[in-house]
């Protein structure tokens, strides 16, 4: 199976890296429009193999689409991360017009591909990929709620002072600082809800650190973090290639799902070999449902600034 990965930065670079080591592709390719960065970031990666012990065959390339033919999944990273202070929702002006035309290059060559949208900010860059392409709504999926799902578990394994792998947890909602929804509510310990462990303060801070986690680590490394993104596009690109049919909180084009239409944003999806194969419809209280719309009106309120590009 092939992937191809646009964009060889921080991320993309770290999700070849993830998917080489645990052989979830036989062959990936790593496209930048840097001169010679891709063809670098490839050559580091596979002088791994012998000392990590995998077959993947990783590539770079520089801007050459032609060697992108047939890629099974497409990731889109390209594009610029924010800076300490900034919101994603500030890289809109710069990263659409990229992605757009990232979009339309990796079609060219693989008309089947499904497309995995990271740029931010993610989910308005999810809904310009399923709008500029016109693909149908299974094969365009936005990778954020992976991510801030193991942001949450790792805040809920801090808070409980227990390993993050028995912690089960979801965030749906938006990709950004204000518009996340952490399912607090429907989080466990082994089965057990967390609200039997920790106070309703103690996940109220939960709640609220996950939801600045991207932030936090932005004014730590000066730009956005790369290692969980990196491994969280590797998580969901598996359950791709590999049929798993994982439940991943994903942004996807909703039309009446959540009370929604004509928008893309995170909610409970199973991941699958045709890429998004079903919504999961869980019930959201009176609480939850009021996050969601809110969300949901900010994330159409930057889908509005795509008019330009869309046109
Ligand atoms: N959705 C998420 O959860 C998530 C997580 C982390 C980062 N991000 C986003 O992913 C993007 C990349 O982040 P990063 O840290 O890897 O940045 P980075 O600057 O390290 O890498 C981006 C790469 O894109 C390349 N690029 C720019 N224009 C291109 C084009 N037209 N074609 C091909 N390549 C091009 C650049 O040369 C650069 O190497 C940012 O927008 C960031 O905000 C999203
Ligand atoms: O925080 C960012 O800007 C990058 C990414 O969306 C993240 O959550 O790490």
């Amino acid at each position: 199976m092939k992937v191809t990965i646009v964009g060889a930065g921080n991320v993309g670079a770290t999700c070849a890296d993830v998917i080489s080591y645990r052989g979830i592709a036989s062959e990936v390719v790593l496209l930048d429009i840097r001169e010679g960065f891709a063809e670098g970031k490839a050559m580091d990666i596979m002088q791994c193999a012998t000392n990590t012990g995998f077959d993947t065959m990783v590539s770079g390339v520089t801007n050459d689409y032609s060697k992108t033919a047939n890629s099974d999944v497409v990731v889109i990273t390209s594009g610029i991360p924010r800076k300490p202070g900034m919101t994603r929702e500030e890289l809109i002006g710069i990263n659409a017009g990229i992605v757009k035309s990232v979009a339309d290059n990796v079609l060219t060559h693989s008309p089947n591909a499904i497309i995995v949208v990271v740029s931010n900010p993610m989910d308005t860059m999810t809904y310009l990929t399923l709008k500029a392409t016109g693909l149908p709504k299974n094969r365009i999926i936005g990778m954020g709620g992976a991510l801030d799902s193991s942001r949450f578990k790792y805040y809920l394994s801090k808070a409980l002072d227990k390993p993050s792998n028995d912690i089960s947890g979801m965030v749906i909602g938006g990709h950004g600082d204000t518009t996340m929804i952490p399912l607090t509510r429907l989080a466990s310990y082994n089965g057990i809800p967390v609200s039997q462990f920790l106070s309703e303060d103690k996940l109220k801070e939960v709640f609220e650190a996950t939801k600045v986690g991207g932030a936090t680590l932005t004014g730590l490394l000066g730009t956005s973090a790369w290692y969980a993104p990196g491994a969280s596009v590797a998580y969901l690109v598996d359950s791709i290639l590999n049929d798993q049919k994982k439940m991943i909180a994903c942004s996807v084009y909703l039309e009446g799902e959540y009370g929604q239409n004509d928008i893309c944003m995170g909610v409970p999806c199973i991941i699958g070999k045709n890429g998004l194969e079903e919504i999961v419809d869980i019930k959201l209280n009176d609480a939850e449902k009021e996050l969601f719309a809110k969300s949901a009106d900010a994330v159409r309120a930057m889908n509005g600034d795509l008019k330009s590009v869309l046109a």
